[in-house]
């Protein structure tokens, strides 16, 4: 960016979340970058949402608040009513004309909020990767090239490492995961996870679906299917290698047998920094790697029989359709059980395993948004009956 040209403007969804204060922190370090035109939260922090919409300035008219009660606390706070209720998401992008919209809200009621976004013409910083898993070619369909820039750490660096050869080049795509909290337990030893348990990730502080999803790698079945759709690569040329340090947080080889990573301590306010920059680079935004002193690396494989969450999607995502908004929704309503004590730790990847073998009328590709959206509440209640 040169000095005359004006600032960003950007619109965060889901920003009292994690993704969003740290996307508010990456824009107050750099008030000439960037600007915030726009913020939109479910309601569960109304205090924090205030907070926000007055250090940026804003009024009633650039806020949406999902929970009508929480918006109506919101407005009063600011002086006159914000957007409210289930298509806050969407009616903000249409009140606030863009140049990025960070989308992070959590869970799959990102998917129509991603669809407005990317009709509004504005790029695409894609944290909510459900919104991508759920939508699958609808989602695509909907993107000009580059209009989807993603925040997720392996597809950001991805991202990064494609600048590093042409897609004819690529041979696969290796992504890196941490393992969770439960790397190396034995399938007996995860029956009796807590909550609490499944809420302490080793390397990232994140939302507590997320770091639930780590836990039970189902984060990172999501995260094949989402860079599957994103760049265009078959499912058996897409691996997973555990690196429990998180510094490598993704590499591509290419033909030749040279592999690119891409390296930085754990931090989502480069990947962030960068999908609001998209393709500059800001500085700062991170810490590097510190190769002064001795540190190690390490890879190992997934282990598949513990953890049969990534094999799952694979094998959704080829056979196509709605199945991967299937397995997304199974999993959320899974999760919802798990959290409410109703069901064991190893049952929320069974239960997505259960409702996957009934889906067969969801293998179809979906020509609208409303079919998709039916997949998802058909997963969730044959998800809650069998939980
Ligand atoms: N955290 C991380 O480091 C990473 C996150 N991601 C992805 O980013 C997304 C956000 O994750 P994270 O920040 O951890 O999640 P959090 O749980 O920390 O934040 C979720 C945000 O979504 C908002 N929200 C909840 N329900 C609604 C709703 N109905 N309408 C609008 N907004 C709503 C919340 O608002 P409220 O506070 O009012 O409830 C909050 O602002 C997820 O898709 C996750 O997978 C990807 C990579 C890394
Ligand atoms: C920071 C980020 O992108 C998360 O998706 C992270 O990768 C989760 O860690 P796991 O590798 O444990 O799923
Ligand atoms: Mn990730």
């Amino acid at each position: 960016m040169t000095s005359d040209e004006s600032p960003t403007r950007v619109l965060i969804l889901g920003s009292t979340g994690s993704i969003g204060t740290q996307a508010l922190e990456v824009i107050a370090a750099n008030p000439d970058r960037f600007e915030v035109v726009g913020l939109g939260a479910g309601g569960g922090n109304t205090d924090l949402l205030i907070a926000q919409a007055r250090a940026a300035g804003l009024g009633p008219d650039a806020v949406g608040v999902a929970n009508p009660d929480a918006a109506d606390t919101v407005g009063a706070a600011l002086g006159a009513t914000v957007l409210s209720g289930p298509d806050a998401m969407t009616d903000l992008v249409h009140a606030c004309p863009a140049d990025v919209v960070l989308n992070a809200v959590v869970g799959s009621l990102g998917l129509a909020p991603s669809i407005a976004i990317l009709r509004s013409g504005a790029r695409l910083a894609l944290a909510n990767k459900e919104s991508l898993v759920a939508g699958g070619s609808l989602v695509l369909d909907a993107a000009a090239p580059g209009q989807i820039v993603p925040v997720d750490s392996e597809h950001s660096a991805i991202a990064q490492c494609l600048r590093a050869g042409s897609a004819a080049e690529v041979d696969r795509l290796v992504l890196t995961a941490s393992g969770g909290p439960f790397r190396g337990w034995t399938r007996e030893q995860i029956v009796d996870v807590t909550p609490e348990q499944a809420g302490k990730h080793p390397t990232w502080s994140m939302g507590p679906m997320i770091t639930l999803n780590s836990a039970t790698l189902v984060n990172k079945a999501l995260e094949v299917i989402e860079a599957h759709l994103l760049f265009d690569v078959d499912y058996d040329h897409i691996d997973v290698t555990v690196h429990p340090q998180s510094i490598v947080h993704s590499m591509v080889t290419f033909v030749d047998g040279a592999t690119v990573a891409k390296a930085s301590p754990p931090s989502m306010k480069l990947p962030i920094a960068l999908a609001l920059a998209w393709p500059e680079r800001v500085p700062g935004a991170s810490l590097a790697c510190d190769f002064s002193t001795a540190s190690a690396w390490t890879f190992e494989p997934v282990d598949n029989d513990v953890f049969p969450a990534i094999e799952l999607a694979r094998a959704a995502g080829t056979r196509g359709g709605s199945l991967t908004a299937v397995f997304n929704a199974a999993n959320e309503a899974a999760a919802d059980a798990f959290f409410a004590g109703r069901i064991t730790f190893p049952r929320i990847v069974e239960t997505i395993a259960d409702v996957l073998s009934q889906a067969d009328q969801w293998a179809t590709p979906p020509g609208t948004l409303e079919e998709v959206f039916a997949a998802d509440a058909w997963a969730r209640r044959r998800a809650a009956e069998i939980a």
